[in-house]
This record gives structure tokens, C-alpha cells and sequence, in this order.
């Protein structure tokens, strides 16, 4: 697949940690230019949530049907449901340029190092787990069995951060919301720096 052309932007990171908080703060950023890739996922719908917003909800069967049929980028089961990154939305948006924006679980972000190491991978931490412990019972979406699991799940993820570009803790929301974007801003600024020197080299080879 050539997604040359945009940044691909992966935000990843334990449940509860904000990732989903910091991300809308992006996003209601009128100065942000970058488009935010909706995952499928099999798990239930939570209240407030709407279809083709918050995720594509699909049941076990399509979700199955779509893996055979190569559909995602990266795909993962966490915590008994299945979560993917569509492949056909994110082709398209990069070959127009734009940079595309992935909020993803620890699995799935190691998949789409595999498949391109040249993304920009970036891991938001909590303060402390029991932060995190504290967030997912106060957004009491999650029983106390999913949220003890969602909880074992993070002591290993957390364990994986050294992987990625960079780590930013999400104390205060505005301040991690900054602190991605300055890192996306960075990383375009680097990129633009490498291919003019490139193309300086070339210019001086003919
Ligand atoms: N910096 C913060 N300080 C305090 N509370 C926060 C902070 N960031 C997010 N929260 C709260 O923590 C809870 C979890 O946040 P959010 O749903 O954004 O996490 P998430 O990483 O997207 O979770 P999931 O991976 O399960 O989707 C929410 O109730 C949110 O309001
Ligand atoms: N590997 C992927 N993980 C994803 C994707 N979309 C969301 N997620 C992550 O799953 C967990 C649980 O999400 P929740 O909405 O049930 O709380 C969380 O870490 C999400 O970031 C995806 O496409 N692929």
C-alpha cells in the first residue's frame, strides 16, 4: 500500500489513560489539519455512542468476514472484543496528502509498526496506574470484572512504551493535547528537512 504522501499518526496507550479525551481536544482544535481514522469494533455500544462516529459497529461475523477479506490495517482482540483500523479510509486520505490520526491499543500499534515503521508512533501515559485505575471508574462505563481485566491488560502495555517515538503523560488534558501536537509539528519539520536535503544531493550528483 503507498501512503507515501500523508503522516500516519498513532496514538496509542492503556485504556482510561485519556487517549480518547486528548484526542477530541485535537480535533476541536480549528488549527488542526490532520483527519481522525474511525475504528470497527464488536463491542457493545455504550450509551451516547453513535454508529459512524464513535466507531463502525459490526457484529463478530463481519468483523470475521472483513479480517479474511484483508480489510483492516492493523486489527486486535482486547478484552473479549475485536477493534480494527480499515484499511480502504486510511489509504485514501493519505493519497490525498492528508496526515491520518490512529487511537489504538498496544497490539494493534505494534502491527502497524510492522507494516510501516516510517509512522509516527506516540504513547500516552498515565501519572500513576492508580490514575488510570481512578479514570475508568469515574467514566463508569466499564463493569468492576472489565475494568480489573482492562487494568491487568495496562500493567502490560505500559511495560512496551520504551517502543515508541515518543511518551507523553496525560496529567492535564490541554497540556498532552499540546504536547502531540508540537510532536506532529516537529516530525513534519524534520521530514521536510531530510527530503530538502535529499534533493539537494541529487541536484549536486547530476
Ligand atoms: N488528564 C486527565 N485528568 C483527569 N481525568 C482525565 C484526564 N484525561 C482523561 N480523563 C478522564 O479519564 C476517563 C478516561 O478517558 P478516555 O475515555 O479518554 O480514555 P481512553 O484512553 O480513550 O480509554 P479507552 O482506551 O478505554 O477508550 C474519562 O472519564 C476522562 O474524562
Ligand atoms: N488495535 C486497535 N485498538 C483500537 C482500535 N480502536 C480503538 N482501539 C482501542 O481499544 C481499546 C478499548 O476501546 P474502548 O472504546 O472499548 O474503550 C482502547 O485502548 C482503544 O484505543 C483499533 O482500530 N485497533
Amino acid at each position: 500500500m503507498d501512503i507515501e504522501k500523508g503522516l500516519l499518526i498513532v496514538l496509542s496507550g492503556p485504556s482510561g489513560v485519556g487517549k480518547g479525551t486528548v484526542r477530541r481536544a485535537i480535533f476541536e482544535d480549528p488549527d488542526t489539519d490532520f483527519e481522525y481514522s474511525i475504528s470497527m469494533t464488536t463491542r457493545n455500544k455504550r450509551e451516547g455512542e453513535v454508529d459512524g462516529v464513535d466507531y463502525f459497529f459490526k457484529s463478530r461475523e463481519e468483523f470475521e468476514t472483513l479480517i479474511e477479506q484483508d480489510a483492516f490495517i492493523e486489527y486486535a482482540e482486547y478484552v473479549g472484543n475485536y477493534y480494527g483500523t480499515p484499511v480502504q479510509y486510511v489509504k485514501d486520505t493519505m493519497e490525498r496528502g492528508k496526515d491520518v490520526f490512529l487511537e489504538i491499543e498496544v497490539e494493534g500499534a505494534k502491527q502497524v509498526r510492522k507494516k510501516f515503521p516510517e509512522a509516527l508512533f506516540i504513547f500516552l501515559a498515565p501519572p500513576t496506574l492508580e490514575h488510570l485505575e481512578e479514570r475508568l471508574i469515574g467514566r463508569g462505563t466499564e463493569s468492576q470484572e472489565v475494568i480489573n481485566h482492562r487494568i491487568s491488560e495496562a500493567r502490560k502495555e505500559v511495560e512496551m512504551m520504551n517502543l515508541y517515538d515518543y511518551v507523553v503523560i496525560n496529567d492535564e488534558v490541554m497540556d498532552a493535547k499540546e504536547k502531540v501536537q508540537m510532536i506532529v509539528e516537529a516530525e513534519h519539520l524534520k521530514r521536510e528537512r531530510v527530503e530538502a536535503r535529499f534533493r539537494k544531493m541529487i541536484l549536486e550528483a547530476k
